[in-house]
């Protein structure tokens, strides 16, 4: 196994205040890697650092052995470091067919002007179908994307990043809002997608981290407090000092 996701010494302050200070961390090439920590901790400050959607203020990132640290956000999203929301952007009105089959065409850097050419269109039809078989939503091809019930939205949210070919997909929070029956079935689509790729996600259920999740970084007051699987991390006194005792997303 070799990390194909590495922060070292990663910081980023704003007015002074060390929002995330001296971040180490390794993700794992094909693995599902959880990033938990109370409010507050530094997680999206982490991966908006990690997208490049934010500068550092110090530190160092390599995605699949080169130093991103200065590059553009969406010259490292064209390199398979996506952000699940940053192509995710889906058109209520269209058809869940036509959503994956633009985002297909976005991701290949072809132009939007989809009024030219239904024709040109219709190419991408095949892998479209097929990335809304992989997240489970092939009976849903002709509705439009409004229509679709809560979770099945995020799992077309899901097809459309997964339309640009990630290697490295980063989930925030992918199960917010979720009843106890979607949660079930979004963990099964993120377990699937993890096939063959990286999945680093912020979530805040516990339960579906330590169902989910083969490695979990904790983050506390902006710096890493425990790293490890959940077993060990959970039992670990300072993350539930800092984290797990407060009981607050359990
Ligand atoms: N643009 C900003 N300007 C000033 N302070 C910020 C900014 N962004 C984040 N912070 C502060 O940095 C700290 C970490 O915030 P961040 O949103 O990364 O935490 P989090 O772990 O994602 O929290 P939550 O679980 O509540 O989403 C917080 O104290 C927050 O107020």
């Amino acid at each position: 196994m070799s990390a194909i996701l590495q922060a070292q010494g990663l910081s980023r302050s704003f007015a002074g205040f060390h929002a995330v200070q001296a971040v180490d961390l390794a993700v794992e090439e094909h693995s599902i890697h959880a990033l938990i920590g109370p409010n507050g901790a530094g997680k999206t400050t982490c991966f908006n650092l990690l997208t490049r959607f934010l500068d550092p203020t110090a530190g160092r990132i390599v995605y699949a052995g080169r130093d991103i640290t200065r590059d553009p956000a969406a010259s490292v999203a064209r390199r398979g470091l996506v952000r699940s929301f940053q192509i995710s952007a889906v058109f209520p009105a269209l058809g869940v067919l036509e959503n994956v089959r633009l985002a297909l065409q976005r991701g290949r850097g072809l132009s939007m002007d989809w009024w030219r050419s239904d024709r040109v269109l219709r190419r991408y039809d095949d892998a479209a179908r097929a990335l809304l078989d992989e997240v489970g939503l092939g009976g849903w091809a002709d509705e439009p994307a409004q229509s679709l019930p809560y979770g099945r939205k995020r799992a077309l949210e899901l097809a459309t990043t997964l339309a640009l070919q990630p290697r490295v997909i980063l989930l925030d929070e992918p199960m917010a809002g979720m009843g106890a029956e979607d949660i079930g079935q979004a963990a099964a689509l993120i377990r699937r997608a993890a096939q063959g790729r990286t999945v680093l996600m912020v979530e805040h259920n516990l339960s579906v981290v330590a169902d989910l999740c083969d490695r979990i970084t904790v983050l506390a007051r902006g710096q890493v407090l425990a790293e490890g699987g959940y077993a060990e991390v959970s039992a670990d006194p300072r993350v539930v000092e800092a984290y797990l005792g407060r009981g607050t997303h359990a």
